[in-house]
């Protein structure tokens, strides 16, 4: 990797005393896995054996795991004691979402380095994001679309449906055309790279501009639009569904910079699962054994694109309220938990807490494509709620 004036860098200390060819080994099978997980880490040489590269073609930047020497300690005098994450990018905040998306897999390290430092880094990330501003009355951006008070004109309700159930159904969304549907083809081209048994369908993280260069760009900031209108519309201090903290100054929700875009086709799937499910870890300091959260996800605000679509076309959400405390995915349908179905129809938006069970069921329809747009609004400081931390 050159070395340019914007590089910056996390170190990862060693965890164990392992011989140095075996260290080698496992970061570069960490590093080979951490590429294949995801289409945002393209590979661009094959894996030295000292040096293991990637570009990461969304952001025009590279970054490298490499062995780096640094001073020697009693338990290891000779030999370099660190591995590095170096990145080469424009932006600070490039590094950022770079440093978001290696934490996702952090797994795949976490058994011989130690990760304090890209946790860090990713906190400060998402805490310097912010939410989204909203849009002026007589933005130019807003000027064909519904407003966000008109999305939630039934505000009372809506908003304690999302405090009480934790989730909200509207059906007054922005709708999309066919000639949008036929210039977005173009970034469907990739399954997803997760197992085929838990899901099937093909993504892609659209930007702003590739939104707004198929006419979707009303619907791309009515969905980002989403946490601050929740940011000012959930202050109350305590609220009957429990776990869900309402957004407060101290623990605002903030937005990624990009919006999923996801097709089923014929037979497309995702098996049920948690947005941001509970891990192993147990939470420290607390008496009622809770466990920590796998990230910052915190609603999962779905606008559905589908015109025509029937409830016998399949591909409903299937969502399961009040599961987010169980562990299994599974568990949910083994016993018995309640669920209900959302048609993925065109101008619906769905938003939920993304820690409650839900499962894309398999579409039927033999032509027709579902399609989503999915954003996760997130909470980057500790959620606020007692007993419960991410990471
Ligand atoms: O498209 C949907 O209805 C849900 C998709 C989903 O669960 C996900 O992408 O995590
Ligand atoms: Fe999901």
């Amino acid at each position: 990797l050159a070395t340019v004036a914007n590089t910056r860098e996390i170190v990862f200390p060693l965890k164990t005393n392992q011989h140095k060819d075996l260290q080698l080994r496992n970061v570069k099978y960490a590093f080979q896995e951490l590429v294949e997980s995801t289409d945002f880490f393209v590979q661009n040489s094959p894996a030295q054996f000292y040096d293991s590269t990637c570009l990461v073609p969304a952001l025009g930047a590279e970054a490298a795991f490499q062995f780096q020497q640094s001073t020697p300690s009693d338990l290891f005098p000779h030999w370099s004691t660190e591995l590095v994450l170096k990145v080469n990018t424009n932006a600070n905040s490039d590094f950022g979402w770079i440093c978001a998306k290696v934490f996702e897999q952090k797994e795949l390290f976490e058994d011989f380095v130690d990760t304090t430092n890209l946790y860090e880094a990713v906190v400060d990330h998402y805490n310097s994001l912010g939410p989204h501003p909203g849009f002026p009355a007589s933005s130019a951006e807003l000027s064909n679309s519904p407003k966000l008070n008109d999305l939630f004109r039934e505000q009372d309700f809506c908003m304690e449906q999302l405090r009480d159930t934790g989730f909200v159904v509207l059906d007054n969304a922005p709708k999309t055309s066919v000639a949008g549907h036929r210039l977005l083809d173009q970034f469907l081209h990739h399954k997803t790279n997760q197992d085929t048994n838990v899901r099937t369908d093909s993504v892609h993280f659209l930007s702003r501009k590739e939104a707004q260069s198929c006419g979707f760009e009303e619907h791309y900031d009515t969905l980002m639009g989403i946490a601050s209108y929740l940011n000012g519309n959930l202050e109350m201090k305590t609220s009957p569904h429990d776990p869900m903290n309402p957004a407060t100054q101290e623990h605002p929700l903030t937005i990624p910079n990009s919006i999923q875009l996801a097709e089923y086709a014929e037979s497309d799937f995702y098996k049920a699962h948690s947005d941001n499910s509970l891990t192993n870890k147990m939470v420290s300091d607390v008496q009622n054994n809770d466990r920590v959260r796998a990230n910052f996800r915190h609603y999962t605000c779905i606008l559905y694109c589908n015109d025509d679509w029937e409830e016998q076309d399949g591909g409903a959400l299937r969502l399961y309220p009040h599961t987010r405390n169980l562990s299994n995915a599974n568990d949910a349908i083994l016993n018995g938990y309640d669920f209900f179905d959302v048609s993925p129809k065109n101008g619906r938006l769905v938003i939920f807490d993304s820690s409650n069970i839900h499962s894309v069921e398999k579409v039927t329809h033999t032509t027709k494509k579902r399609r989503a747009l999915t954003l996760w609004i997130t909470r980057p400081n500790n959620s606020g709620v007692e007993g419960e931390q991410y990471f």
